[in-house]
């Protein structure tokens, strides 16, 4: 499938940035896991890094490797991370979350010096929010926040019950239409209690790398 092999060029374009003794952060998804992949092997071939992870799966993928980790939180500094995203602009603004990871994924991602995102054609766009922005919330303000976001939002269920995140959060999924101003949305959101975080990544991206067609192309921002 074309969109796999555009997110195994964008991964395997992204790893060439991993350098010996690098601490190095794992993203969550699909496109993530091919760089996960290709680091496992790198490290099986002698490579030798510390890596921190977004999620509980990435974390056993990367186990399944040997793949050194550490916590989060024991970390000062990541010096790159490569992680994948649902949507992203041409001036590096991402939208992320769609495997449910966005908290994790957001810690990891502003402790490091260089954020890498992969992705393949599909993810580029002018204007975020075609895919719902996801927003993680604590269970018990749930409905509070749906009301608050007047109709806009929907729990993300699975198996028929809400979705449960790695930290025991739901994850409402959000239609803003296309998002004109994503600082707008993110001032808004964040002003909602028990809102714990979401999707939108402004700022934080250092570069994204999208596979289209057999090449790869590079947004610097
Ligand atoms: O929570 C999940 C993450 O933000 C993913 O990086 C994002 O959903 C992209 O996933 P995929 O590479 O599978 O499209």
């Amino acid at each position: 499938m074309q969109a796999n092999l555009e997110k195994e060029n964008a991964a395997l374009e992204a790893v060439k940035l991993v350098r010996q003794d690098m601490t190095v952060g794992l993203g969550t998804g699909s496109t993530a896991e091919y760089a996960i992949h290709a680091i496992g092997r790198m490290v099986r071939e002698g490579l030798r890094i510390k890596a921190v992870a977004t999620s509980a799966r990435t974390a056993a993928l990367a186990a399944q490797y040997a793949i050194p980790l550490m916590a989060i939180n024991e970390v000062e500094m990541i010096d790159l991370t490569i992680d994948g995203a649902d949507e992203f602009t041409a001036n590096l603004t991402l939208l992320k979350g769609g495997g449910g990871a966005l908290l994790k994924e957001k810690i990891v991602a502003v402790k490091s010096r260089q954020v890498v995102i992969i992705a393949d054609a599909s993810k580029y766009v002018e204007r975020l929010g075609k895919f719902r922005l996801p927003v993680e919330v604590i269970p018990d303000a749930a409905n509070y926040v749906l009301r608050e976001l007047t109709g806009k939002g929907a729990v993300r269920m699975q198996e028929g019950k809400p979705f449960v995140t790695d930290e025991g959060h739901h994850i409402i999924d959000v239609d803003f239409g296309l998002i004109a101003d994503p600082h707008r949305i993110d001032t808004q959101l964040n002003n909602i209690v028990g809102v714990v975080e979401h999707g939108l990544f402004i700022g934080i991206a250092s570069r994204v790398i999208m596979g289209v067609g057999e090449e790869v192309k590079i947004f610097n921002g």
